[in-house]
Parts: structure tokens; sequence; C-alpha cells
């Protein structure tokens, strides 16, 4: 449906939203810049393009759609792999994190093979696969840590799992909090930087390294005077500098920090309190959100834990009645400081690398949220992804909002603490201008996200006319990008690359990345992350050989510094190892995520295990027929597809329910079901039967917003069952 490139005109351009004057000028710009690559392969004319900066972060959408696509318009990913957007340059290579490192120990470990960051890459990868002990030993020394006891060795292989870094003794809130040479963390460094929504015009807030660690000490000795060291005590609140620093303070302390997200009801929030243990929770009135206010102490108090220390969310000033056993922040804090008389100093308590820091809980896509230990192992291996994949270094300014409840949170804070980049926090609603326009004061120059909030910006085009242009990586997680979504996120700052991370909170990194040294496809990961090895088998458990296109289940290598070895309230064995193929000698480690692997080696996400079904004797992934499903009419918003085994056997059944977008007549189920079959035989398979079409207003999603296939399963299912007995 779209052009070849050449047959663009200023006609096609006028359409694109230009003005007939525009389109003429445009139209000559990109003729001479294609004028060398006319014939050329369609990657070089969409490098030229970019390299030239022929669209510009403040053109229509329409106009980025049109070059782009038409540049692919020929392309054949069967044949030729995903489409390439962004392509690393050498010299820009040898800048990078992981760049600088493979110059300085590329030829020592690799020999006469190593040529440089962007050639050697797969070669140093695959060393960090084969010698983890040898990556780690270098990147670690990367990160501000400071042992108390250091390390016996990186890596002690009697146990299945490894044991990493054993013997080491420290304390990781310490390792965020104290000034380095290396990577270079001063006193006056900026820690964080940071603005309350509402105040968009005001200047920004900012905490150098030494003030945050006066903040975290004092609090520390507060959390002292009232807790046992290895006490568990929650945090649920939104992600605020004062959240960051309560976190942080929880570690040093020596207790271990429960994190519940702000968006659970008082019945969540009462599971995790229990399954926790926790002594108490740090919470606050109020959260203010999309100028709205909204009651959270209240529910925290109907969850009945012990006891609640509660911050105002604005002002100093409570909004709530306490009960008598809680205690407002001020006098929280005060307690602390009649206590030290004006001394905040504290003595970190150190303690095994293994020993618990924070219980997380995944997001229950797939079942009851699992209740995760995260260790002082874990936040070393989520920083490494970071500085590896990301590129996050001292000078960087790092934006992701989300709460400390899902992995990103803790993530996103020793990221920046153990490498010496500043903490962006918009302390608000991230849907809206105020927040983009956060992002562009703040000079971010990292910015992390969900698909759904891309989906947003992009609907809303809130963030038209700001500035992302300090922008040098995107970041998105959580669920399946929309492809057309990460193209206008990419355009805001002149086509940087949306690095796509997926993995686990039990992992605390991601198993399949983007990186900066390779070249990247909207929408794809491009390695596996250093160090880790997956493995994609098919029904019968048989691997597929590592460079072989193919789609199945995923399986890790279990020896993966930072993975759980246990869970809470769970089974860790029989949640991750039971019923896996063992690859050689080696039982692989469940993710339950079905991954495709490309001509070209990069990866997508097809969605859970749980989520594929057998249409017509042929597996395929929910993902799959809701890429083509969207693209069905123009009134779609998005698709959400599930199988149903029909009461009384038989084959599955497909159905496609449908969220419409506003502004678009409203077609009815039956149209819809029509439109998507005949997408879906010509794009996906003819032989594959939709059975049912539902139009809801939204789908049901986690609290971390992904989709719950499941709950559309069962609510089918209910249907369909009350249908039968009804006749
Ligand atoms: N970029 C991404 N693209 C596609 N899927 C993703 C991406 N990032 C994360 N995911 C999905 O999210 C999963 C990890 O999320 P998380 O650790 O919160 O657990 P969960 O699977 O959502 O919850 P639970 O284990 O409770 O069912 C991944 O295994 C993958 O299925």
């Amino acid at each position: 449906m779209w052009k070849r490139i050449g047959e663009l005109s200023c006609d096609d351009y006028v359409k694109a939203g230009l003005t007939l004057e525009d389109a003429k000028g445009f139209d000559k710009l990109v003729r001479d810049v294609l004028s060398t690559a006319i014939e050329t392969d369609p990657r070089d004319q969409w490098k030229a393009l970019v390299d030239e900066s022929v669209l510009k972060p403040w053109h229509p959408h329409p106009l980025h759609q049109l070059l782009y696509y038409s540049v692919y318009s020929n392309w054949d990913s069967s044949v030729l792999g995903p489409p390439l957007y962004w392509f690393p340059s050498p010299a820009q290579s040898k800048s990078t994190n992981l760049g600088k490192l493979m110059e300085t120990h590329g030829s020592r470990l690799l020999g006469a093979s190593y040529k440089n960051p962007l050639e050697s890459f797969e070669l140093f990868r695959r060393f960090s696969v084969e010698h983890p002990e040898v990556y780690w030993s270098v990147v670690i020394d990367e990160l501000s840590l400071v042992f108390h006891t250091p390390p016996r060795c990186i890596l002690d292989k009697l146990k299945p799992g490894g044991t990493w870094l054993p013997d080491a003794v420290l304390n990781i809130a310490e390792c965020c909090l104290m000034p380095s040479s290396h990577p270079k963390k001063e006193d006056d460094s900026v820690a964080v930087v940071w603005r309350n929504e509402g105040f968009d015009d005001s200047p920004l807030n900012r905490m150098t390294l030494k003030q945050l660690r006066e903040q975290v000490m004092l609090v520390a000795n507060a959390i002292g005077g009232s807790f046992e060291k290895g006490d568990t005590i929650a945090i649920d609140m939104p992600m605020t500098v004062d959240a960051v620093i309560i976190y942080l303070a929880i570690i040093l302390a020596g207790c271990i920090v429960v994190s519940i997200a702000d968006s659970f009801a008082a019945k969540e929030i009462a599971t995790r309190l229990k399954i926790s243990k926790a002594k108490g929770i740090f919470t606050q009135d109020y959260i203010l959100r999309g100028g709205r206010r909204f009651p959270l102490y209240s529910r925290v108090v109907e969850a009945a834990p012990s006891k609640v220390i509660v911050l105002p969310a604005s002002g100093t000033e409570l909004r709530v009645q306490l009960r008598e056993q809680d205690i407002s922040w001020m006098d929280f804090l005060s307690n602390a400081k009649t206590h030290l008389s004006g001394e905040n100093y504290y003595r970190p308590i150190h303690l095994p690398v293994d020993s618990m820091i924070n219980i997380l809980f995944s997001s229950g896509t797939t079942g009851e949220p699992k209740a995760i230990p995260w260790t002082q192992l874990s936040p070393i291996r989520s920083t490494c992804d970071g500085w590896a994949h990301l590129d996050v270094q001292v000078g960087n300014t790092y934006c992701w909002p989300t709460n400390l409840g899902w992995v990103m949170g803790p993530t996103l804070i020793f990221s920046c603490f153990l490498t010496g980049a500043t903490l962006a926090l918009y302390q608000g609603s991230p849907l809206g201008r105020g927040f983009g326009k956060f992002v562009q004061d703040a000079g971010v120059t990292v910015l992390g996200t969900v698909p759904s909030l891309v989906k947003t910006w992009k609907r809303t085009n809130c963030m038209e006319g700001l500035n992302w242009t300090k922008i040098k990586y995107f970041a998105t997680t959580g669920e399946a990008s929309n492809v057309d979504d990460v193209l206008w996120l990419s355009s805001k700052a002149y086509y940087k690359p949306v690095i796509e991370c997926c993995g686990g909170t039990e992992l605390a990194s991601s198993y399949i990345i983007g990186s900066p040294l390779q070249p990247q496809a909207f929408g794809a990961f491009s390695t596996p992350s250093m160090t880790t090895r997956i493995i994609i088998f098919d029904e019968n458990g048989v691997p597929y050989a590592d460079d072989q296109p193919c789609t199945g289940e995923v399986g890790l290598f279990p020896q993966h510094l930072g993975a759980t070895d246990r869970l809470l309230n769970a089974n860790h064995d029989e949640v991750y190892f039971k019923g896996m193929p063992m690859y050689k000698e080696t039982q692989l480690r469940r993710h339950g995520d079905i991954v495709k692997r490309t001509v070209g080696g990069y990866y997508n996400v097809q969605g859970r295990a749980d989520d594929t079904m057998n249409l017509g004797g042929i597996k395929t992934s929910s993902i799959e027929i809701e890429r083509v499903c969207d693209q069905a009419d123009e009134c779609i918003s998005e698709t959400a597809a599930v199988s149903l085994t029909p009461p009384n056997g038989g084959p599955e059944l497909l159905v496609i329910f449908a969220v419409l977008k506003e502004g678009f007549k409203k077609p009815s189920e039956e149209e819809l079901k029509m439109k998507f079959s005949i997408t879906i035989h010509k794009d996906l398979n003819p032989l594959f039967k939709v059975s049912f079409v539902k139009i809801v207003p939204e789908f049901p999603r986690t609290a971390s917003n992904k989709l719950l296939r499941r709950v559309l399963r069962d609510q089918m299912k209910q249907e369909l069952l009350s249908f039968r007995s009804r006749i």
C-alpha cells in the first residue's frame, strides 16, 4: 500500500501534512539526499535520510511514516530480516561504555580476532557467555562498588546456578551514596533532579550526592531507632525523591524493602504485606496525579499493617487524621534528629552479597504475582545491563516513569547511583505535556518508557513543540512495542535508538535487549544480553541451532548473575525448572516467553507460552494475530487475541477483542469479524478462522499496564457457557 520512495512527489508530502511550499523544498531535499542512493539498499537510503536529518522531530507523524514505510515498501522481512532504522557509527561506538571496555581489553581477551567494538561485538558477547567470570571481573570495576570484604572469586561453580561473588560483604546503598573516582562521582555531583506536577514552569529541583547521602543517613538513623536490622519495611507511594531516600535508607540500615506499587487496592496491599511480614510501611496521605488527588493512606490503613509512616503529598502538613499507632513523616524524622543531636552520620550495615535487600512482586500476567527476593547481587546485575546496553554513564540524566513496586523502579535507582548518572523524577502523571516538558528542561539523555505510555503520547500529540533532542537513547519494556509507536518516539530525537528490553523481575535483568553496538529494528531485540545464553526449543523440547531463524519457547542457562534462587510464596524449582528440557548436561531455566528469532539474528517476543494457541493444528501466538489485526481498519486502537477450547471439546476457537479509536464510524462486530478474517488470511494464514469478535471499551490490565489476556479468556469462557445454558 505504500509507494516506493522514488515515486513520492510533492502531492504525497502535502497529504502527509506539509504546506505546498514546504513540500516542494522537502521533495528536493529527499531527491538530493537519495540521488546517490536511489537504486541501492533501502537501509542505505534510510540511513542517508537520517544522517542528513531530513525528517525533523516537529514534522507531522504521517510524513515520518510516509518516508520510513516507502523506503521499506518492497522489503521482504522473511528473507532479509527486520527493516533497520538505526546504525551505530564506528566513532560513536568507541565512546560507549562497552566500546571503551572492548578497546581496552578486547585484544587481550580475544587475541588477534579482536577488530573494533562494532565488528567484534558478537565475538565479545559470546566470550562473555563462555567466560562470565572474566566479563564480570572487568565490568564490576566500572561501577562504584565498595566491598567491605572483597569476593573470594567471581563465580564458584559448585552449586547449579553458581555462587556469585562468594564471601563478599558490602552495603549496596552505601555504594550508591559515596563519592568515587571511577566512575567519577563527587559530593557536589547532581544526584537527583525533579519537578512536581503543576510546577511545570518553575525551576527544577536538584540534590547533590552529598545532600542525598545526608538525607538518606538521617532517615536511616530514624529507621534504626524504630526497627531492627533484618526487618521488612514496605514502601507504598509514588516514586518521589523522598521515596528514593527512604528506599536507600532502609537498605543502608540493614533492613529489607517491600516494594508495593501505589496503584494497588487495599486487598492487594494486604496480600503483599502479609507475604513479606512487613513491620511497617511508608506511604503518603494522597497521590497527586494528573491534577487530581487520590486517597492513599486510607487504602493502606484498610490493609491494616502495624505501623504506618505518612508523608504529605504536598507541603508539610498532612491532610488526613492518623491512627494512634501511626506517625507523620515530620515526627518520624524529628526522632532521628533528637536522637543524634543534629549529627546525621550513619554507619552502614554491611551484609553478605546474597542477603536480601528488597522484596518485589511480579506483575501477575500469568497468575498470582510471585514474591521475588532481590539480593545485593540483583542491583549489580541490573546496573550492568543498563551500563552495557543503554550506555548509562556519568553525565547522563536518566528518567523512567515507574514505581518502586515495579522492577524498573529499583533498577533505575541503582543504574543511576552506581554509574554516576543523574536520576530524573517527575512527581506526577507521565501521561501529559508536563512530563514531556520536564524531560526537555532536565535535559534527559536516557528516557525509558512502556508501550502504553508511548501510545498515549502519540495519540494525544501532547508533546508537540517540545525539544527532546538531548535524548541519546530511549528504552522500552513490559510489553511488545507497536512498530509505529516506536517510530513516532524515535523521531522525536532525530531517530535515536529505542532499546527494547525484555526480562523479568526474578532475573534482575533483560535476557534479550538492544545494543548501541548493533543496528536496531523497531520493536525488535538485537541480542541476548551480555553473558546470557538463551535456547529456543520446539514443542518437543528440542533446541533450535543458535543461529537458526525459528519460533519457540525460550529457556535460559541457569548460571545467571542476579537471578533468583528462591521465591517467598512459591516453590522456586517448580516455577522455574520443573519440566524444562535439558540442554546437554544443563537443565534450562524457564522464562515462559515465546520468542521468534528472525533472519539476521533479531528477536521478537510473541507473548507468553500460556498465550499460544493451536488453530487448526498450527501453533501461533496472540501477538502475531494482534499485530495484523491492529492494521485491519483505521478505527482500531488495539486488539487482543485469545483462544478458547469449546465447553464440549473440539478445536480451539479464536476470539478477537477490539478497542476502537474515538472519532471514527463504529463498525459492528460482524463487520470487524470480516475485516479481521480478510487481514489474517492475507497476512498470516488462510487457515485461521475468526470465531468471535467483541468490541470492548478497554482491556483489563495489570497494575503496571500489561494486557491480561487470561482475564479476557475467562470472561469469554463464562459468556460462552451462559450462552449455551440459555439455549
Ligand atoms: N519489551 C518487551 N516485549 C515483549 N514482552 C515483554 C517485554 N518486556 C517484558 N515483557 C513481558 O513481561 C515479562 C516479564 O514481566 P514480569 O517480570 O513483571 O512478570 P510477568 O510475567 O508479567 O508476571 P508473572 O510472572 O506474575 O505472570 C516477560 O517475560 C515478557 O513476557
